[in-house]
């Protein structure tokens, strides 16, 4: 296997990277770096936790020490804790450089981050909508003449998910130069081939890490098939097991909604579990606030949105619980991504209802990997059934007394006015939408119980012609 000198890099970053424990380079890191080195756009797809992070961090600094302006390099990322993390990794490592970044997301002051802008870090990382913003409100900095763009988790940046980045993307396109070197890593960049190969238009390096999985060996991946009213008892079962027999084990919990999240915390605290959260309903700081106090392990239960399940690198966690079926693969990817990082153990547990078990079979096609279930004593769990769930609609009962519903329409209609629309109108074109899907649902149900009569007509047909055939040939024989 090649060491970090072999692959093109100067002793003082080999140097840095040995300080971190980084000693040998991850398979991404060994075909992608020298890629870089010289001068070549990159694709790089690679297993969650595999140090995709290193491999674009690296050879940027490198490049940057032989000649040091700035803004030399742009990376954007689609969460606000993961450009954090992002410019963490360039600040340690680009030490001895006297790197100077720039962390540009949304949720924070703006002020600030036009001044630090105009002082022309040596690096920006940033989330695509705050960084537009500026794009169109200051023209005190400029990128023309950044060597790198990178995009991190690449293929969520082009998504057009609930966050949409496309027409920020645009914005920010517009004032790069053509001639620049474009890295894009993420673990899930296949389905978005094309489109990527648009931005990274320099006859790009294309790695991908061949393995028969997309998800890694040490993560034992489970499930535990129940009904919807048992989720709960099952959840702090499994939490009370694992805390009573590790107490150095951190764990996340994924939910589908930042209310759910909001009413499991509450829940779980209830049960004296040290709980905190992390969703976008949240303030920025307290966001980062509570993720600084996940990572130093003051609390050992994080419940989070999807707003985590991406590139966050938290090394003490052991357990992800799926507290619903991600409906996308791609996400249930991300999400257990958060354990067995690195080359670690780590497990995760999938709650699953009767009526998710077709996500299961898409997830266990797309990972190429079969869920075992998760061994639960029954028992214990129905022991405790009714005291969760009475707990959990206090803790329902208890947030429909805050204003968070009502928060919740206040941001949604300020991302409106934002994003330039009339909230109003915007809530009669979605009334109006519903309404024609809900036609549209009923038309095709109408349609396919009248398949389904025709079927089932045809077949009695069928059976009859067959009957009447054995009669006859029955009548032919006694005959
Ligand atoms: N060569 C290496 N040897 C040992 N550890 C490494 C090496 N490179 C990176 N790491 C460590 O591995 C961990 C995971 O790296 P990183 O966060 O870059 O993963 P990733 O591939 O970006 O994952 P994800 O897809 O989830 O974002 C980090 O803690 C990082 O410091």
């Amino acid at each position: 296997m090649a060491d970090f000198s072999s692959l093109g890099l100067s002793d003082w970053l080999v140097r840095q990277c040995e300080q971190l424990g980084i000693n040998k380079p991850t398979p991404v890191q060994e075909h992608c770096m020298p890629a870089i080195l010289q001068g070549r756009d990159c694709l790089g797809c690679a297993k969650t936790g595999s140090g995709k992070t290193a491999a674009f961090v690296l050879p940027v600094l490198q490049k940057l020490s032989e000649d040091p302006y700035g803004i030399f390099c742009l990376v954007l990322t689609p969460t606000r804790e993961l450009a954090y993390q992002i410019a963490e990794q360039f600040r340690v490592l680009g030490k001895p450089l006297g790197l100077k970044d720039c962390i540009i997301v949304g949720g924070m002051d703006m002020v600030s981050q036009a001044l630090e802008l105009s002082n022309q870090p040596h690096v920006v990382v940033a989330t695509p909508g705050r960084l537009a913003d500026h794009i169109r409100s200051s023209n005190t900095f400029s990128m023309s003449k950044i060597q790198f763009l990178i995009m991190d988790e690449a293929d969520r940046l082009l998504e057009q998910g609930c966050t949409d980045f496309t027409k920020d993307l645009e914005t920010i396109m517009g004032i790069l130069p053509a001639k620049r070197q474009t890295l894009l890593f993420s673990a899930t960049l296949t389905d978005t081939l094309q489109e990527l190969k648009k931005i990274a238009m320099n006859q790009p390096y294309f790695w991908e890490s061949k393995s028969e999985t997309r998800t890694v060996e040490e993560l034992d991946q489970r499930y535990i098939l129940t009904p919807e009213k048992v989720k709960d008892a099952y959840l702090v079962h499994l939490i009370q097991t694992f805390t009573d027999q590790h107490d150095d084990w951190s764990i996340i919990i994924f939910t589908n909604t930042c209310k759910n999240c909001q009413i499991i915390t509450m829940m779980l605290r209830e049960f004296n579990f040290p709980t905190i959260s992390l969703h976008s309903m949240m303030k920025q700081k307290q966001r980062f606030a509570n993720l600084a106090k996940f990572k130093a392990s003051v609390y050992k239960i994080l419940i989070a949105t999807d707003v985590a399940a991406r590139g966050l690198d938290i090394p003490t966690v052991q357990v992800v619980i799926n507290h619903n079926t991600p409906g996308i693969p791609k996400i249930y990817i991300h999400r257990v991504g958060r354990t067995a990082r690195a080359g670690r153990n780590g497990v995760s547990i999938t709650l699953v209802t009767q009526y998710d078990i077709h996500l299961v079979h898409s997830i266990e096609e797309q990972t190429q990997t079969k869920l075992k279930e998760y061994p639960v004593e029954e028992k214990e769990v129905l022991k405790i059934l009714t005291q969760v769930n009475v707990t959990r609609r206090e803790c329902e009962i208890k947030l429909e007394s805050t204003d968070f519903d009502e928060k919740k329409e206040i941001n949604k209609r300020k991302q409106l006015i934002l994003e330039g629309k009339d909230p109003d109108l915007e809530a009669k074109r979605k009334a109006e939408l519903e309404k024609i899907k809900g036609q549209k649902k009923l038309f095709k149900q109408k349609i396919q119980e009248s398949i389904q009569r025709q079927k089932h007509g045809q077949l009695k047909k069928k059976l009859m012609k067959r009957k009447q055939m054995k009669k006859k040939k029955a009548a032919q024989a006694t005959a």
